[in-house]
């Protein structure tokens, strides 16, 4: 049984590692030495700046740019410590000078540790040019193959009647006696209690079953604290380097002997003199073993001073001898120290019998524990397997699995952890979870629970209701007040990157996103070390890095599959893929947004094309959870400071290709141009409705939704009284929340009252005035800080300003309140004259792009633009005009020609009005935002609000009156423009 499954899993193995050569082989040699250190992998032109013997006697060499000035910096690499690397002469071609292992890198070094090779000496002139190239190893195919050929043919080893049980051929057993245990860490939670008993009792397998933030390794250091305690020599494992330093610390810090084996570089700075060479440094033979080292050390410089071949050929053989006795003492040694250590850890490979294992008596270990087992190759597990009658599992095959290049070798099961095959089979018997998490907010933690883990996770209370506002130094924000952000793109134009030949993907717009909130949550006082960036794609985050790791040096943008075990207070997801086909690639994995969402300690926000991530069920039931559970933004109320960069990628290869897709879904995702997109929602924000700028999703205010019904009537109550009133004034409190404000403003505007917000904050507050004309001074009376540009000066104007309907806005628009117009036009008279008093105190909000268009103005001789307020660039507002005019007058389907100026419905989901047959939301596409939104009003009617600072100021109705004023002056220009026009044909 176990041969046949050994032999099966070699052939796979073989599989995978011809993929793996395939793979560097075809890039390796299609590609130059200057593409190579462009990608990372290599660098080039470097000297040798210094050399010495150090991490327990190897050759360590340091590595800098071969210039005059020794301040220059490494170009970008992905260098890192742990790292094998071909040490090349700069000429030469074919095999490398020597291998190494890269130990520390910065900016403008990179040191290497040599081992001494066996066919003499490295010798580096400090004037010689060199390359430094990363390595392939096969290192460890070669010792998965050998623990996998050793299993074939394992017979009557300590490991006998564990392998009958991995692969099925007896049923797993218990001790019949177990005594109650005295615990080390007696805050254990009654999940890892159980967790720890059952694996003591059990005879050869325990499963450990750990998913995010559970306590896993707490759990595993209890185990084997008791293991020690009863006398059992364990040998633990896992297949990173980093999850084995974490137990090495944790044991450590019991007090256990611990001994980590493995190459020094690769172990952090903490575990190193946990290291095996460092054990042996503070040894008794130690005295010995360096002064063998000087000798060997003395001997090395000599050589290289050496004039002839016989001298240098003297010293060599010296050294040789000196090696031998070396290597005799050291094995003595470690052995020694090996049989001391209660506990020995290493990587899965680095248990190798190859190694320092090799000096221990078979049967040496009663217990091997692997921790994060669910990322291992079965065949690396093996490795120390078979070197105990018992062991401890410990993972959470919820989690990503080990990577494997070879897709039909996944296929065929190389991807099946060990864990999650013997989950599979014996589930109950073996395996126990442990259920309270102890990171994420609650909110956080039921999405994945229910999603991923049977819902049996329960916050620790400790976590449970945390937030960023909680942390020392952070202020309460609308942004740090909540677990869960969903900012979505849809229909925002967005797109993902298109490049040929790269699998990866990109979205410069959702990095500009991330950029926005990260900003947000930095002025809010978290500190850029506790956030980070996690995307899907490589190439997305080389993007964000580059945008946003200059400004925040501590923040940490990462892959999802390297954040993998990792922990932030905020995480920022960028979902990356935007576009009509509604691919999503790697999003697929669940496992892999599970690990995504999971990293968060109080809040996640993700970025997201709503639209195309829900054509798969499993990510669209995440975009329910956060529109149920959390705040959605859509882009659009960040699209007024987003650089136009994204527009432009847009316009190019995605669209044309989407828009012949037949399905398309909203009007809002099937602009013309993504300039005239930005530009309809921001007037549509301005001119129409407030809610405009809120994500469908989010449900707005919904009109029909029964959860906001009350308060919009109980406000329209207020309201209606108020009309009937004297009063020319009502004040809201500012206790309303944000929701509310908003139904306050609505309600306002349906029944003409002007309405307004002051102050900031929380002392924010609404109010409405009855619309009197003789009340000249209030659109003037707006902050100069609400005076912002509501649009950015890239609009182009060209395009939309001779177009026909422009000139049919005057009457066919339902949305250019052309009651409001003529109230405004009236007052408008005498509030110039406040205006222009008022100008001098005002900073100017002019548009940086309102001087570069000045000359066209003047050119087509238009009147001069007096008042500050007034200055606003002529593109916004024609841009403005087409966009209501547009999406006003005809149903926004694709390609629905029908009016709605006097049938039409908006749909509440993407603020666009359809006619008749097409305004029913599955009709046009929002049938999923209305389930969605019908979900969540059940699931938490009233705490669900849009909005923030930033939106209300954009929505201010100061501002929204001298837009309107702006348009009315512009209709009244078009008209003229049009008048002259016919005189000009007529001519
Ligand atoms: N019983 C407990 N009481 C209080 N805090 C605990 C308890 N168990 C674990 N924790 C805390 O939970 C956090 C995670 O613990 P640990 O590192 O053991 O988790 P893990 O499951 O190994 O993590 P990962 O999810 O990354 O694998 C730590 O801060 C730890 O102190
Ligand atoms: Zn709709
Ligand atoms: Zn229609």
């Amino acid at each position: 049984m176990a041969a046949e499954a050994a032999e099966r899993h070699l052939e796979l193995l073989r599989e995978e590692r011809e993929a793996e050569l395939a793979e560097s082989r075809a890039w390796q040699e299609s590609v130059s030495l200057k593409e190579l250190q462009r990608r990372g992998v290599c660098l080039l032109k470097l000297q040798a700046a210094s050399q010495r013997t150090g991490l327990y006697g190897r050759l360590l060499v340091t590595f800098q740019p071969r210039k005059q000035d020794s301040d220059a910096e490494l170009p970008y690499n992905s260098f890192g410590p742990g790292d094998i690397v071909g040490l090349y002469d700069s000429a030469g071609q074919g095999d490398p000078l020597s291998s190494g292992i890269v130990t520390r890198v910065t900016s403008k070094a990179v040191t290497v540790a040599f081992e001494e090779s066996r066919d003499g000496l490295l010798s580096l002139h400090r004037e010689g040019s060199y390359r430094l190239l990363q390595l392939a190893n096969d290192v460890t195919y070669n010792r998965l193959k050998k623990a996998l050929n050793a299993l074939k043919q394992y017979h009557g080893g300590p490991a006998s009647d564990l392998i009958d049980v991995l692969f099925f051929s007896s049923d797993p057993r218990t001790f019949s006696e177990t005594k109650p245990l005295k615990l080390y860490n007696d805050t254990l939670d009654a999940s890892q209690r159980e967790a720890v008993s059952f694996s003591l009792a059990q005879r050869e397998l325990a499963i450990i079953h750990g998913p995010p933030g559970t306590g896993k390794t707490t759990t595993l250091v209890e185990i084997i604290l008791q293991a020690i305690q009863q006398g059992l020599k364990v040998l633990c494992c896992a297949p990173s380097n980093v999850a084995v330093d974490n137990l090495v610390e944790r044991l450590a810090g019991h007090k256990a002997r611990v001994l980590r084996l493995g190459h020094p570089a690769r172990l952090l700075q903490p575990i190193q003199h946990h290291s095996l060479d460092a054990v042996l440094a503070r040894g008794d033979s130690a005295e010995i073993v360096a002064d063998i080292r000087k000798d060997i050390d003395q001997a090395l410089a000599k050589t290289k001073k050496a004039q002839d071949k016989g001298e240098r050929s003297h010293f060599l053989s010296e050294i040789k001898v000196l090696r031998k006795e070396l290597k005799e003492r050291e094995e003595a040694a470690m052995a020694a120290a090996l049989t001391h250590a209660s506990v020995v850890l290493a990587t899965n490979t680095g248990a190798s019998s190859e190694g320092p294992l090799k000096l221990l008596p078979e049967n040496h270990f009663d217990l091997v524990v692997i921790d994060e087992c669910a990322q291992a190759l079965e065949a690396s597990c093996w490795i120390p397997l078979m070197k105990a009658p018992k062991c401890i599992l410990a993972g959470d095959h919820k989690q990503l699995p080990p990577t494997i290049i070879s897709h039909t070798a996944a296929a065929k099961g190389l991807s099946l952890s060990l864990m999650e095959r013997l989950t599979e089979r014996y589930g109950e018997k073996v395996v126990r979870m442990l259920t309270v998490q102890y990171r994420m907010h609650q909110a956080i933690m039921q999405w994945a629970s229910t999603e991923m883990y049977s819902g049996r996770l329960t916050a620790h209370p400790s976590v449970a209701q945390h937030l960023l506002k909680d942390l020392p130094g952070v202020t309460s924000t609308e942004e740090t007040s909540i677990p869960l952000l969903l900012i979505d793109t849809a229909g925002c134009g967005l797109f993902e990157l298109e490049v040929e030949d790269e699998q990866s993907k990109g979205n410069p717009g959702e990095v500009q996103l991330a950029g926005f909130h990260i900003q947000a949550l930095v002025e809010a006082g978290v500190k850029a070390r506790d956030i980070a960036v996690v995307a899907p794609y490589n190439l997305q985050v080389d993007m964000l890095r580059e945008q946003l790791c200059h400004r925040y040096p501590e923040l940490e943008v990462k892959s999802v599959d390297g954040f993998q075990g990792r922990e932030k207070e905020a995480v920022i997801l960028s979902f990356v893929r935007s576009n009509r086909r509604g691919e999503v690639g790697f999003l697929a994995e669940e496992r892999r947004i599970n690990v995504a969402v999971t990293r968060a300690r109080r809040h996640v926000a993700i970025i997201c094309d709503t639209h195309t991530v829900s054509s798969q069920a499993f990510l669209k039931r995440l975009v329910d959870y956060f529109s149920g559970h959390g705040e959605v933004r859509t882009a659009f109320e960040y699209l007024d400071n987003l650089a136009p960069e994204c527009y432009a990628q847009e316009g190019r290869g995605e669209r044309q290709r989407g828009a012949k897709l037949p399905a398309a879904p909203g009007p809002k995702q099937q602009p013309p141009t993504g300039r005239k997109l930005k530009a309809a929602a921001v007037a549509e924000a301005a001119c129409r409705k407030p809610e405009a700028r809120f994500s469908p999703s989010t449900g707005g205010p919904g009109r029909e939704s029964p959860g906001t019904k009350d308060g919009a009537e109980k406000f329209k109550a207020m309201l209606v009284a108020f009309l009937e009133s004297g009063e020319v004034q009502l004040d809201f409190p500012p206790s309303l929340s944000s929701h509310d404000r908003m139904l306050v403003h609505l309600t306002a505007e349906e029944l003409g009252l002007q309405h307004g917000s002051t102050g900031e904050g929380r002392d924010r507050f609404v109010s409405v005035r009855k619309k009197e004309p003789a009340e000249p001074s209030r659109p003037a009376a707006a902050p100069a800080s609400q005076q912002q540009p509501l649009l950015q000066p890239q609009h182009p104007s060209g395009e939309t300003l001779g177009s026909a309907e422009t000139g049919g806005s005057s009457e066919g628009s339902g949305k250019v309140d052309l009651k409001t117009l003529h109230l405004e036009r009236v007052r408008r008279e005498e509030a110039r004259r406040e205006e222009a008093a008022r100008k001098a105190q005002e900073p100017s909000a002019s548009l940086p792009g309102s001087s570069r268009k000045k000359d066209k103005t003047e050119a087509k001789g238009k009147a001069a633009v007096k008042s500050g307020a007034d200055s606003m660039a002529e593109e916004d507002i024609d841009a403005l005009i087409s966009a209501a005019v547009k999406a006003d007058t005809t149903c926004s389907f694709p390609r629905c020609k029908a009016s709605v100026t006097t049938l039409g419905q908006l749909c509440i989901h993407c603020n666009s009005r359809y006619c008749l047959g097409h305004h029913i939301p599955e009709v046009h596409g929002c049938g999923a935002k209305a389930k969605a939104h019908a979900r969540q009003r059940i699931s938490r009617e009233g705490v669900l609000y849009p909005g923030s600072g930033s939106k209300d100021k954009s929505l201010d109705p100061a501002r929204r009156a001298q837009l309107q004023r702006r348009l009315d002056k512009k209709l009244n220009e078009l008209t003229s423009q049009r008048k002259s026009k016919k005189k000009d044909k007529e001519k």
